[in-house]
């Protein structure tokens, strides 16, 4: 069956007019070139990369990372601090702003070139059709997208990406998405100039959507004859030429069209930035105003409102973000053959509460094998089978698919050869390539004793296909309940149809199927995949919720689920008849409204007979209800849902679009790298999270005290030498977060960071910690009363010093989420180490000569200590129970 396949191999010549001007333009034939002449091309015309598929150099990097939010902001008070003239705070926002960068962007680097070698494992390739010699036969092979020319001939199929702008020569059934290049939803009809299409075979729109459609929606030149870099076939298949490559194609110039959607990491680091940057805009003229009201100072203490505002930076949360992504990466990279295409898929990893499936391929071998065929009243019949076969190998021969759907071959290897039987003389005609949006596919073929009439031979689902037969409503309903017992049995169905109808020339397009003949259906089994069970099992107990999205029938999927144990609420209807119970089905879904499907799908399992635009309309109502959703899936009918979705994965067996649309593929074990991946990203977020609290609570504690020392002290509280030389200890100490292992409690639920959580804990661990501070000034004026004064600022200055290290160290401990399962471990960590180096110098720094280099004096009484190792204890308590209550709050 596969030899007859590959013998037609070779295209027929088309009697090609319009894209013949075309051709010679691009010195090229609708046979392909040879080896030699795309070699030649490719040393002239370069290799065909997406622009923005390579990674950036490091200076572009260093460019990036000074626009990072924080980094602005910081500029933007160093500018005000040089233009005052204050050269201290500017020094110290240019060593941190200096810093960050630099960390930040060799970080990347890094991560980057760590993954490299695993990406070459995913990038694109394409179906080329080459000549070893000028006379010999043209082959079809695949080879790296970026050895594509222009002149080079290429197949398309369904689930390809487009490599390079493209000319049609050929196609049956094609329709692309453009969404990456226009934003545009809805897969786009194309098809060669009218009288180019020598094969006779037709055009099907896929959705609907007519040809042209792409110019009111974006910048694209509306050509149905020519397919874009960067779209992705949705259905159907074509033969086209390259007329352009790398930096000449469409998506180059535009560039990357819509950049890519905010994912749930981007809105949670969004909203923490802005409630950050309001605090900092904020912070200078309050503490002017204050100032001037209080003690009637001007601008002089412009310098000393801006090192407040700085103190309140987080400005190493670049740095801790990317390096926690980074080093989760790359581990994942490593250890479990896990490739993270975008570093903050694997917070949203971390924070993924739902977990959207498909079906087949994912959850089953899609290894399907044909069970059994029935006919329209429900007796065994080969003959259905062999026409469903019929149309299986006409589709694959006709529209020179690249690689067949599994199920067509399990029908061709399961239907005796047609060759044989009644079936032998067939020839093929035309061809509608299964298209999962109609959920069926056609092929046309003709029989010469049948002389002037063509037959149309259509498969697909059991609804779709009964839809557009001629059968009265007892009929239909009769083979919907013997479908639905078939399916609850856990068969995958396929309904076969035909009509004879008057042989023509003009293309078929879908608008002929219907008024068909039904012939019968064909049951496949596709066993689940092993382990499925137990990694489902897993994440739901990790607390990820797992819902299956498929094409399937309601029934089919009902008896997935179970056998998966997962429930299936409002269970159980009678099978056979009616809606199948706990599944809810795309006509269901299309009776609702956004709303009411966000509490459905809340509520609901499996979903069941949907189409792509179903699948995406799942996922966007989870996410709408506040879910951090992932999309697993393997096939072009995923891709829109894996778009629409916060995190997309997908094995590395799936189609090239899918593959180049998600973010996370798994090149090996897809449930264990499920698992793994799930691991790395909690650790990634519960870091990131723990970083953020503690900086952030003290920060705001600090900027609290700094304000109520200057009201309350005829001196600067902190001197800008100070402010730097305390900034950079924290926030090397806090660097550890980066490299922190969560416990095992922290692996247990997801990691979400939720923007107002983080500002209520900021505050009400922000005020405690200034009421630490404040207590330390008390000591102080009780231990020192010099101290208090201008002349004897040098202790105080001391004195706040050892304090603000000491509670940091304190509170890097202590607020750590799941700190209470991770006590039990022997070897302090990263963070612990942090914190013991953060105390020693807190107590020793000041008693060296770096200490009145900084301006602070050393001569404090012991009895400050004693104070302070009291306020110490107080501090911990206070924390240790706050942070209980927080804890069993969230
Ligand atoms: N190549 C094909 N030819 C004809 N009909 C098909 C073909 N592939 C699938 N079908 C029919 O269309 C239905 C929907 O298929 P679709 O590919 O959208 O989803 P699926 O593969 O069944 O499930 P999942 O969405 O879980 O991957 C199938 O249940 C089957 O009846
Ligand atoms: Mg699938």
């Amino acid at each position: 069956m596969r030899d007859a396949h590959e013998g037609q191999a070779a295209p027929a010549p088309p009697g090609a007019v319009a894209p013949l001007g075309t051709l010679r333009r691009l010195d090229t034939r609708p046979r392909g070139l040879t080896e030699a002449e795309a070699e030649e091309r490719l040393a002239r015309h370069g290799a065909n990369e997406v622009p923005a598929a390579c990674p950036p150099s490091l200076p572009r990097r260093l460019v990036r990372s000074v626009r990072d939010p924080f980094t602005t902001v910081l500029l933007c008070l160093g500018v005000v601090s040089a233009l005052v003239a204050s050269w201290g705070p500017a020094v110290v926002i240019l060593v941190l702003v200096g810093i960050s960068c630099a960390l930040r962007t060799s970080g990347e680097h890094r991560a980057d070139r760590s993954v490299a070698g695993l990406r070459a494992l995913v990038a694109g390739t394409a179906t080329v059709l080459r000549r070893r010699a000028a006379d010999g036969r043209p082959r079809p092979r695949e080879i790296p997208a970026a050895d594509l020319v222009p002149g080079d001939v290429i197949r398309l199929g369904a689930g390809d990406t487009v490599p390079a702008d493209v000319l049609l020569l050929r196609s049956s059934g094609l329709s692309v998405h453009q969404a990456p290049l226009t934003g545009e939803s809805a897969p786009v009809a194309k098809h060669p100039p009218a009288d180019a299409s020598g094969d006779g075979s037709g055009d099907g729109s896929g959705d609907g959507a007519a040809p042209g459609d792409a110019a009111d929606t974006g910048r694209l030149p509306a050509r149905p004859e020519l397919c874009f870099q960067g779209s992705s076939v949705a259905s159907g298949s074509g033969t086209a030429v390259v007329v352009a490559t790398g930096a000449d194609t469409h998506l180059a110039a535009v560039g990357r069209g819509r950049g890519p959607r905010t994912s749930a990491f981007d809105r949670s680091m969004h909203g923490v930035s802005w409630i950050l940057i309001r605090f900092m805009l904020l912070t200078p003229p309050l503490v002017l105003m204050a100032d001037a009201a209080l003690t009637g100072r001007g601008v002089q203490t412009l310098p000393f409102a801006v090192a407040v505002a700085v103190s309140l930076t987080p400005e190493m949360l670049p740095v801790v973000v990317t390096t926690a992504l980074a080093r989760g990466a790359v581990r994942l990279a490593r250890e479990s053959q896990v490739i993270v295409r975008r570093l903050p898929a694997l917070h949203d990893l971390g924070a993924m509460d739902v977990l959207c499936l498909d079906k087949t391929g994912t959850v089953t071998q899609d290894r399907p094998v044909v069970h059994r065929a029935w006919d329209a009243e429900g007796n065994p019949d080969a003959d259905v089978l062999r026409w469903a076969a019929l149309g299986a190998l006409w589709t694959l021969q006709l529209a020179e698919l690249p690689a067949p759907d599994p199920l067509d071959e399990a029908l061709l290897e399961a239907a005796d050869q047609p060759e044989d039987g009644p079936w032998a003389g067939y020839d093929g005609v035309a061809a509608l390539p299964f298209d999962p949006a109609r959920r069926l596919g056609t092929a046309v073929v003709r029989h010469p004793a049948l002389a002037g009439t063509h037959t149309l031979v259509v498969r697909g689902a059991v609804d779709d296909v009964l839809e557009r037969c001629a059968l009265d409503a007892q009929a239909r309903a009769a083979i919907r309940a013997r479908a639905a017992l078939h399916a609850a049995d856990g068969l995958r169905l396929l309904a076969v149809a035909t009509a004879d109808r008057q042989g023509r020339d003009r293309p078929y397009t879908p608008a002929d199927e219907r008024g068909l003949r039904f012939a019968g259906l064909v049951g496949l089994r596709d066993a689940l995949a092993p382990g499925a069970r137990d990694a489902l099992r897993d994440l739901t107990e990790r607390g990820v919720t797992v819902k299956i999205l498929t094409g399937d029938h309601a029934g089919t999927a009902a008896r997935a689920a179970r056998g998966l144990d997962l429930p299936l609420p409002g269970e159980p209807a009678e099978p056979g008849s009616g809606p199948v119970g706990g599944v809810v089905t795309a006509e269901q879904m299309d009776a609702l409204d956004d709303a009411e499907l966000a509490a459905v799908a809340a509520r609901t399992t499996v979903f069941a007979q949907c189409t792509p635009r179903h699948k995406a309309r799942v996922v966007a109502a989870l996410r709408s209800a506040g879910h951090t959703t992932g999309f697993l899936g393997d096939g072009v009918n995923d891709l829109a849902a894996l778009r629409a979705a916060d995190v997309g994965l997908c094995p590395r067996e799936a189609v090239a679009a899918v593959r180049e649309s998600a973010d996370v593929v798994f090149a090996a074990d897809r449930f264990a790298a499920v698992d793994s991946s799930l691991s790395e990203g909690r650790h990634s977020g519960g870091n990131i999270a723990g970083y953020l609290r503690v900086t952030l609570s003290s920060n705001l504690g600090n900027a609290l005290a700094m304000l109520a020392a200057a009201l309350l002290l005829p001196f600067v509280p902190m001197l800008p030498a100070q402010v730097l030389a305390q900034n950079l200890l924290f926030d090397g100490a806090q660097l550890a977060y980066a490299f922190d292992r969560q416990s095992p409690a922290v692996l247990r639920r997801p990691t979400a960071l939720r923007p107002r959580a983080i500002l209520r804990f900021l505050t009400g661990f922000g005020v405690l910690n200034a009421a630490a501070d404040l207590s330390t000034f008390g000591a102080l004026a009780l231990t020192a009363p010099d101290a208090v004064t201008e002349a004897g600022q040098g202790a105080f200055h001391a004195g706040w010093f050892t304090e603000n290290l000491l509670t940091q160290a304190l509170v890097m401990l202590l607020l750590r989420t799941g700190r209470r399962a991770a006590q039990g471990r022997r070897m302090p960590g990263p963070v612990g180490t942090a914190a013991a180096l953060l105390t020693a110098v807190g107590i020793v720094l000041p008693l060296t000569p770096l200490g009145p280099a900084l301006g602070m004096t050393a001569a404090l009484p012991a009895t400050y200590y004693l104070l302070l190792a009291v306020i110490m204890v107080l501090y911990g308590t206070a924390l240790a129970v706050a942070m209980r209550r927080w804890e069993r709050r969230h």
